[in-house]
């Protein structure tokens, strides 16, 4: 069980190729870190697992099928930039029911209070909203995480707070889990392998 990235070509359109023979993969189960400076693909390597863009060669599976178009996608991205990643027309129990019913202990887990489902986005500060999409993340069917420099806007304590308990849910599903970080730190105290973009390509 792996989430794969076979001889995987792409480029924006009128720019260099990113990626022209990239093959890449994540055990079921597994915490893989991905590094390189900044503007060297990281983002768009995350996007091409998640099937948020379609590579021009090669392809990505999930457990051995290819990832679906239309249908749930079992590999869920969690941005950088949550604001970006909801409607913020919604109130939050909305945005949560849109993804599943997320279970009470959930919420609890990732700290988010239950008065701030009546808010909208634009109520709640980015780190108090990166809950609420990593609770939407894991639905049911998710069977792989992208979590693409998910905790920037944390402070410390935050951070370690909310990558434990993600860690925990992580384990307990048996889900693998892409981290993409300039934190070095980060990444060697929760990652069972870090892979350079650049030798990927
Ligand atoms: N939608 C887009 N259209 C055209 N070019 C893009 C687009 N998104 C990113 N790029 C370019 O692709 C390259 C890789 O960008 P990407 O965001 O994947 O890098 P990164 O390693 O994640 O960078 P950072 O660490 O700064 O977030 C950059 O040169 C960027 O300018």
């Amino acid at each position: 069980m792996a989430l794969v990235i076979d001889g995987l070509g792409f480029a924006y359109p009128g720019g260099p190729p990113l990626f022209h023979d990239a093959s890449f993969r994540v055990e079921a189960g597994s915490v893989v870190g991905i590094t390189g400076p900044s503007g060297t693909g990281k983002s768009t390597l995350g996007a091409l697992l998640a099937g948020d863009i379609r590579p021009r060669l090669g392809g990505v599976t999930v457990d051995g099928a290819p990832l679906p178009r239309r249908a749930f996608r079992p590999v869920q991205l969690i941005h950088q930039h949550p604001e970006r990643a909801v409607n913020r027309t919604w109130r939050m129990s909305a945005v949560l029911r849109e993804s599943h019913a997320v279970p009470p202990e959930t919420l609890d887990r990732l700290g988010i209070k239950p008065e701030w489902a009546d808010r909208r986005p634009g109520e709640l500060s980015g780190g108090e909203l990166q809950r609420f999409c990593i609770a939407r993340a894991l639905h049911p069917a998710t069977r792989y995480l992208v979590a693409d420099e998910m905790t920037a806007m944390f402070d410390a304590i935050t951070q370690a707070a909310i990558w434990h308990r993600l860690l925990e849910i992580v384990r307990e599903r048996g889900l693998g889990m892409v981290v993409i970080s300039h934190e070095s730190a980060l990444l060697d105290r929760i990652c069972d392998e870090q892979v350079a973009v650049e030798t990927l390509r």
